[in-house]
């Protein structure tokens, strides 16, 4: 521990990065052990107080020693009113010989200060400090907004504990699979007990300054009348009881008459005239359009301009960015704010994972621009089911709305690493580098992964493909990257209580993770073994059975989750290919060369589709289900289609739809890809409609789904199985 307290004291940064920061370097103190405190009365009901008196618990009225804490304003700050930064939620923090003074803008910007002095706390002795801070953005956090698992109440526990530390400021309640969230129960009150676990959360949030939005999704079936605007304003109501003060109504991801422009803004204009100024005590109203990104956006429709036009002006507006997961820079800003005209309320959707859930995104924050604090009036991070490990993240968000021209991505990174688990730091940085990139996926956002072995990795495929030769130095280096996965997966895996919520979410990937340092080793190995006959073979067993235990090993996912999926798995499974090809050569042999094989494989013109991986578990072959809705164009395909002509069994289609929903897709095999013969579906009701075709006994070589609707259908992709003749 004494070791990790010096490495501490080394690597000390104040998080976020304040504005203003200066240390006398060559003197400090030791942390007083009593003090007096002079308190401003300004701070009687709020939360400044009780974090002092937790940090500092020794008050003595004859101590030397004192502490003046209060809000501009009060008698105790008097004298230091000009340092204060004439800023929301600023705050001024000196450290003397002999006193601490703490002197906030305001109630939060008091807060904040002994957030600060908390973590100057950690060090063994008090630096003489000097600090003028105050946030870039005005509202910063998190929008727990995603499809999927919702939080735990102990997730969010943690969570609003960490934005007090991290000086994060709203939480918007708003998990789109909760059903008094959205459809079907928006309109009713939360069942007792719920209504309960909400309200310790309102109250947590307000412990930690956090204003506790709560967000409403009513659009999908939402009349447009003066019934669902009262039950609306009544499960407002209802939740102000329960003491939220901040309310949203979130019109995303909706189809049909919700999705009107004047009659959201006349609803939203209603809740803001007649419940919002009228409470007195509620933040400003937040809505989130249906049209929330650029590219789904046609201005001429005037869906935006509308809104910009007709909602009251302190109505916050929410916009993804130019696409539904996008970094955010000066050109999106300048395309949006025109529109709506006010400051974007940015919801980033990241580190979200809810569509490429085999993945965990534990990469830097990077991206957003650096000048771009003056265009938004808040950012907010949409992050995975996973709460723990969206904390890396999180906690670069909090530094990059903070101070936003000092943000530095990668140094925001470590900290957060071992702000998580400063005992496993190294091994937790380890696995958040080789975890970061989310594979294909339908909106084609990407990340870096493997950053610093990248250059190793393409200089020992590149030799070895092109010369046949092994690069000796990238050799050595990816196999000590290797051997440092496989201790890190472990010691994560064994670190007990340091952080158990954290290895509870991630011990699939952990598990996985561990497997591809293996398979790495393995495959380094095979590459010195293509000439010798017999020594080559338990390698390339070896390294079959690791891509198996790799495939199928969480049932909760489809393909197994994703590790190293970026740069380590295409490296390993092209040399494993190319030692393999080497050696059947060698000695005319057919040992199988394909690290990632599928008899089926896919194309689509469909853009979500196109990008769906194939899979195959025995007799039966699938596509990946997609948990987004597709945007199918009239005329738009997919076709299926086998290494060889097989018999089928069966073949089930799941679009989500409802029976009619098949009538605008014709169903097609071929045997040899040019002559195409109907498939007739018909619906089976297994307690949804399922598309069974009579396919049986028939043997294809090609199997394609075109939308002949003549206009787009908006469907899911939850099922597309087939199963082959024994
Ligand atoms: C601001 N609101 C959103 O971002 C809505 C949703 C959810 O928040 C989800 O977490 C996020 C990223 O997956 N968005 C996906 C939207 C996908 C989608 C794709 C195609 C569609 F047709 C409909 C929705």
């Amino acid at each position: 521990l004494l070791a990790t307290a010096t490495i501490h004291a080394q690597e000390f940064r104040l998080q976020p990065t304040p504005q203003n920061y200066t240390v006398q370097q060559d003197d400090s103190i030791s942390i007083p052990r009593q003090y007096r405190l002079m308190a401003g009365n300004s701070l009687n009901n709020g939360t400044a107080l009780p974090l002092l008196r937790s940090l500092m618990p020794e008050e003595a009225p004859d101590a030397a020693f004192r502490i003046y804490i209060g809000t501009k304003g009060d008698k105790v700050v008097s004298s230091y009113r000009k340092r204060i930064p004439q800023k929301s939620e600023g705050y001024f923090l000196k450290i003397e010989k002999d006193r601490i003074i703490i002197a906030g803008a305001d109630e939060r910007g008091t807060y904040y200060g002994v957030q600060t002095l908390a973590q100057l706390l950690t060090l063994d002795k008090l630096p003489l400090a000097e600090v003028a801070d105050y946030p870039d953005v005005p509202y910063r956090g998190v929008v727990e907004g995603f499809y999927g698992t919702p939080w735990s109440q102990e997730d969010r526990i943690r969570q609003l504990d960490f934005y007090g530390r991290n000086k994060m400021n709203v939480y918007l309640y708003g998990p789109k699979d909760d059903p008094y969230h959205s459809t079907p129960h928006w309109r009713k009150p939360y069942p007792a007990q719920e209504a309960e676990r909400l309200k310790q959360l309102v109250d947590r949030a307000r412990d930690n300054n956090v204003i506790f939005y709560w967000a409403i999704h009513p659009g999908q079936d939402i009349r447009w009348n003066e019934e669902d605007r009262e039950l609306l304003l009544q499960k407002f109501e209802s939740m102000y009881q329960l003491g939220v003060r901040g309310f949203a109504v979130f019109f995303d991801d909706i189809s049909g008459e919700g999705t009107k422009a004047d009659k959201q803004a006349e609803l939203l204009n209603y809740i803001d005239n007649h419940f919002v100024q009228v409470k007195k005590d509620v933040a400003p109203l937040v809505m989130c359009p249906t049209e929330y990104n650029k590219s789904w956006t046609k201005v001429e429709g005037g869906y935006l301009t509308t809104l910009g036009e007709k909602l009251n002006k302190d109505i916050q507006i929410m916009w993804t960015g130019n696409r539904v997961i996008a970094t955010i820079d000066r050109p999106t800003l300048d395309f949006i704010n025109p529109l709506i005209k006010r400051k974007a309320y940015i919801w980033w959707n990241f580190p979200v994972s809810d569509y490429v859930r085999d993945h965990l995104l534990m990469g830097p924050v990077y991206g957003n621009g650096l000048d771009i604090e003056d265009g938004m009036s808040a950012f907010v991070s949409n992050p995975m089911e996973h709460a723990e490990a969206s904390k890396i993240s999180l906690y670069s968000v909090a530094d990059y709305t903070w101070n936003m021209e000092k943000f530095d991505s990668d140094t925001s990174w470590r900290h957060a690493i071992k702000d998580l688990m400063p005992l496993h730091a190294e091994y937790l940085e380890t696995f958040a580098a080789h975890n970061s990139d989310l594979g294909k996926n339908g909106h084609g956002f990407r990340r870096e992964e493997s950053i610093r072995l990248q250059p190793a990795l393409s200089a020992l495929l590149k030799s070895y493909l092109e010369k046949g030769e092994i690069d000796e130095t990238a050799y050595n280096q990816v196999d000590e990257e290797c051997r440092k996965i496989i201790l890190s997966a472990d010691m994560l895996l064994a670190s007990g209580n340091e952080n158990r919520p954290l290895i509870d979410e991630i011990r699939p990937w952990l598990t996985q993770f561990k497997l591809v340092g293996e398979y790495g080793k393995t495959v380094l190995e095979m590459m010195r073994l293509p000439q010798q006959e017999e020594a080559f073979l338990p390698g390339h067993a070896h390294a079959q059975a690791l891509q198996t235990l790799m495939t199928d090993n969480d049932a909760r996912y489809p393909q197994g989750v994703k590790s190293g999926s970026g740069q380590l798995m295409p490296t390993f499974d092209a040399l494993f290919e190319a030692s393999t090809k080497q050696y059947n050569q060698r000695f005319h042999t057919a040992l199988n060369a394909r690290a990632v094989y599928s008899p089926y494989t896919l194309e689509s013109n469909v853009q979500q589709l196109a990008l769906l991986p194939t899979q195959q578990k025995g007799k039966e072959g699938s596509i990946a289900p997609s948990n987004e809705v597709i945007l199918w164009q009239a005329g738009g395909s997919l076709t299926l289609s086998m290494d060889r002509p097989r018999v089928l069994a069966t073949l089930r289609i799941d679009l989500g739809t409802k029976e009619e929903g098949y009538t605008h897709f014709r169903l097609e095999t071929s045997l040899d890809g040019k002559t195409w013969r109907n498939a007739n579906l018909q619906s089976v009701w297994k307690g949804y409609t399922m598309q069974k075709a009579d396919v049986k006994g028939q043997k294809v070589l090609k199997i394609r789904l075109t939308n002949t609707s003549g206009s787009e259908q908006k469907v899911y992709f939850k099922a597309f199985r087939l199963t082959e003749q024994e």
